[in-house]
């Protein structure tokens, strides 16, 4: 076994920190070398994995057999007991757990101590290890271990290097002192700067505190330079510091919208929506009056000098729309459990198909027109000779062939034939510009794509902005004559919903069926585009322009189909507009507006007198229906001979009930107690000489259902009944009122009395005229009908004085009815029952007086004097 030596030593065959192996006690005659005392150094590092089983090494190194298989240095190895290093370790931990760990996670110090300034692994140390041995002499002290320096010694240095000789110095009075000395002037602190300066002076190893923080440092980064910014000289700076836009066009004094020429969304600004229908207006609120170019080409240098005469507004306002653009937010995590609605700011949202989106069937893209048929030589017979324009070439900056263009007067496309302007700086080359796009082909260039809408099948969307007035696209597909359209639309198209057909010119027509994706353009009674014919090398093309308020991106295409309607029926306009005209109709010129405005009124006005009408009736069936209570059982047909029986039976029975009735018994022995007629005594009112007229009018109830059917059978009679009935009626039922009458003309007067007898069931009215000349008359006492409570009722004497009406056919006339009030007269004074006919014959008479005369008054004609029927108190 050997012996343990009180010196430490290191293995020889280490030489950098990573090689640990401590040895103690190094058995001299095992070594191999007699008498050398090995070197002792302490360990330098515990991140060693066989430092880490030095234990399991010294467990070795006491075993001979195992030692065999150990791959130590025999001079190492031999007799040798090793530290425990994991204890060392922990006793370690224990004495600097309060110290900082290195990168590798350990505390990275080793058993010498740079705080004791390197001294060497103290009794205390050496006292946690369990080897139970006491230094008895400490050895010189080794040369200090090579590490690598700590962050916190990184920063420092490249603080000392900033502030040179201030280092060491703490505290900011000492870096000021210093930056002044190297001239870096003073500076001043913004709160946001000394705050920080603040919380890293603290405490007297501020790591940071020499650090020189100017402003710049906690200002946002500056921009980086553009990689062509490469400044030459102070001109060249000012020309590459000026914006690069398109020109700005004035028109008619105001600035308008400012449309660029690339991007997906130019000149569109943010926080516009272009699904919402305000969208657009909103952003020319915003930027009231701006102009823009026509998004044709212009030259560099024409932008730069526009864009010199932006006024400071239109700087302004266009930096207000550089700083709302924002970027989209993170979503919170507490947001991804909701779901509500969002709009995507508009530079994001890209109007793109998706996959699964449907795509139109049956449509064979043509972009070219096609010459079908007859339509083929006729077109080539009618090529019209090519006109020229006079345009003046336009001012630096501006384009010409505008408005009053002859070609674009005329329809015509401005081409190197028929204009003296070059090409860019030509207004009227849509075709042109079109065709250029095209070429290129991406999805910004052909700009529009084909949608499914809700309501109105298939449409078309638009993938970027356009400038009012900037041609989409062309309508191309068959051209036929009107007589092949007529053909198709007779054979092929019976089956089809939609027609895709567009007069091109007089006698042709572009059929779309098989044709460009403008086919798919839906009507809007408020359109963002209009369609126009234009010639181009003599040939009629037709195409798609943006509206006067341009187009936005994502905004779906829409034109005014201006639809003539040769059939009666007309299609549902769905598009939404506010002024909508309700059909895919024409369009009307201002009288044919109001024309329509009248007619439309007065169907309105028929439809709403109809619907009341109907709402009449219904109310009126609802009524009867709740009238008839519990017993009603519904109609029955009249004309079935076994109803008719039945319900004759019915109303027998009823009607002998009624008789048996008490208030029968009790109305009879009332009529047997009254005086027989023509005997009754003068009521009371007769005797008052009245010198004006009165009128009593008595409101009735409705026939009772009894009545009605009765009514189908016999008329007259019904009628007869009903007014006696009703007078009958009225009286008990005390629902009356009589009201002063002026003085009317007599003629009046007999109407009056007419209506009473022909209109009873309705309302009874009866008037008593009393002329101090004339014989005395029957009327009721005004005692009497004010009465609440009503003697009972008597019959009384019903005088009729002779009738003489003016008519043309004189007194013969009117001594007709006065023979039937006679009759009636007679009739009443006998029975009630009786009184019905009469009462018949008294109306019959009427109406026959009344038959065939104009009515007239004048002083020699003879007046209607009387006419009263009426039931009165019994004296
Ligand atoms: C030239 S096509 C337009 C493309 C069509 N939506 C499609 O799916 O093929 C015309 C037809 O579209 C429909 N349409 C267009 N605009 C409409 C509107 N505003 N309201 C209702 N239907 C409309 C009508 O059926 C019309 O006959």
């Amino acid at each position: 076994m050997a012996t343990l030596s009180s010196n430490m030593t290191r293995s020889s065959s280490t030489d950098s920190s990573a090689l640990s192996n401590i040895l103690v006690g190094a058995a001299v005659e095992d070594d191999g070398v007699s008498g050398r005392m090995p070197l002792s150094t302490p360990p330098t590092s515990v991140n060693d994995n066989d430092s880490i089983d030095s234990a399991k090494s010294h467990v070795h190194a006491l075993n001979p057999v195992e030692e065999e298989t150990s791959r130590r240095p025999k001079r190492a190895r031999t007799g040798l007991s090793t530290y425990n290093v994991k204890s060392l370790l922990d006793a370690q931990e224990q004495a600097g757990s309060s110290r900082s760990r290195n990168a590798s996670g350990l505390t990275g110090r080793t058993l010498v101590d740079e705080e004791d300034d390197g001294a060497f692994l103290g009794k205390k140390d050496v006292d946690s290890t369990p080897m139970g041995w006491e230094p008895t002499e400490l050895p010189p002290r080794p040369a200090k271990v090579q590490r690598r320096p700590s962050v916190k010694d990184r920063v420092k240095k490249a603080a000392s290097k900033v502030v040179g000789s201030v280092l060491g110095k703490r505290g900011r009075d000492a870096m000021e002192a210093g930056k002044r000395k190297l001239g870096m002037g003073e500076v001043e602190e913004s709160p946001k700067q000394s705050k920080i300066l603040k919380e890293l002076d603290m405490g007297p190893k501020g790591v940071l505190d020499e650090l020189d923080l100017s402003d710049d440092e906690f200002a946002m980064p500056p921009p980086r330079p553009a990689k062509r910014a490469k400044i030459e000289d102070d001109d060249t700076a000012m020309k590459l510091s000026k914006p690069t836009a398109p020109p700005l066009k004035i028109y008619d004094g105001k600035r308008m919208k400012k449309w660029q020429r690339e991007g997906l969304y130019v000149g569109q600004n943010a926080g516009m929506d272009p699904t919402k229908k305000g969208g657009r207006k909103k952003l020319q609120k915003q930027r009231p009056g701006t102009a823009g170019s026509d998004g044709t080409g212009t030259s560099e240098a024409n932008e730069t000098q526009v864009d010199d005469s932006k006024t400071d507004d239109t700087k302004q306002t266009d930096s207000k729309a550089e700083s709302e653009r924002t970027f989209m937010t993170l979503p919170m995590f507490n947001y991804l459990d909701k779901t509500r609605d969002f709009t995507i700011p508009f530079d994001i949202y890209a109007p793109t198909l998706r996959k699964g989106d449907e795509k139109p069937k049956d449509w064979t893209k043509v972009n070219k027109n096609r010459l079908v048929g007859e339509a083929k030589e006729i077109w080539e017979r009618e090529k019209l000779p090519n006109s020229v324009c006079v345009c003046a070439s336009p001012a630096a900056g501006e384009q010409g062939c505008e408005e009053d263009c002859l070609n674009r007067i005329m329809q015509y496309e401005c081409t190197d034939d028929n204009c003296r302007l070059p090409a860019e700086a030509c207004s009227n080359r849509a075709f042109s510009e079109l065709a250029a796009r095209m070429k290129k082909g991406g999805s910004f260039d052909v700009g529009v794509e084909v949608i499914k809408t809700s309501n109105r099948g298939f449409g078309v969307r638009s993938c970027r902005t356009y400038s009012p007035g900037q041609i989409i696209m062309e309508y191309t597909g068959e051209i036929v004559t009107e007589g092949e359209c007529q053909r198709r639309m007779r054979e092929e198209y019976t089956d089809k919903q939609c027609y895709y057909l567009m007069e091109l010119e007089r006698g042709f027509i572009i059929d779309g069926t098989k044709g460009s994706r403008a086919r798919f353009i839906n009507h809007s009674c408020s359109p963002n585009c209009e369609v126009r014919m234009v010639r181009v090398d003599n040939t009629p093309r037709m195409a798609v322009f943006a509206g006067e308020n341009g187009v936005m991106t994502g905004e779906e295409l829409t034109y005014d189909y201006n639809f003539d309607n040769f059939g009666a029926s007309k299609q549902v306009c769905h598009c939404g507009a506010a002024d909508c005209r309700g059909f895919l109709s024409k369009r009307l010129n201002a009288n044919e507006r109001k024309k329509m405005a009248k007619e439309e009124n007065e169907r309105k006005r028929k439809a709403a007198e109809e619907a009341q009408k109907n709402a009449e009736s219904e109310a009126r069936k609802k009524r009867a229906q709740t009238d008839r209570g519990a017993n009603w059982r519904g109609w029955v047909a009249v004309d079935d001979p076994e109803t008719k029986e039945r319900l004759k039976a019915e109303k027998k029975e009823r009607e002998e009930n009624e008789k048996n009735s008490t208030r029968a018994k009790r109305l009879a022995a009332r009529r047997q107690s009254l005086p027989a007629a023509g005997t009754a005594e003068k009521p009371a009112v007769l005797k008052k000489k009245n010198s004006s007229r009165r009128k009593t009018t008595h409101l009735e109830p409705k026939p009772t259902e009894e009545e009605a059917i009765t009514g189908a059978e016999d008329t007259s009679l019904t009628k007869s009944t009903s007014l006696t009935n009703t007078e009958t009626r009225t009286i008990s039922n005390g629902s009356k009122f009589h009201e002063e009458l002026d003085d009317r003309p007599s003629t009046a007067l007999a109407h009056t009395s007419i209506s009473t007898i022909v209109r009873k069931t309705e309302v009874s009215i009866s008037t008593t005229e009393t002329q101090e000349d004339e014989a005395p008359l029957i009327d009721l006492a005004p005692s009497a009908i004010e009465t609440e409570q009503l003697a009972p009722l008597k019959p009384v004497n019903t005088t009729m004085t002779e009738i003489s009406r003016p008519t043309s056919q004189g007194t013969e006339a009117s001594a007709a009815p006065s023979k039937h009030v006679e009759a009636a007269k007679s009739g009443l004074s006998r029975t009630a029952s009786k009184g019905k006919e009469a009462l018949k014959s008294v109306g019959e008479a009427f109406k026959n007086s009344f038959r065939g005369g104009s009515v007239s008054s004048g002083s020699g004609a003879p007046k209607l004097k009387q006419s009263t029927l009426s039931f009165g108190k019994a004296n």
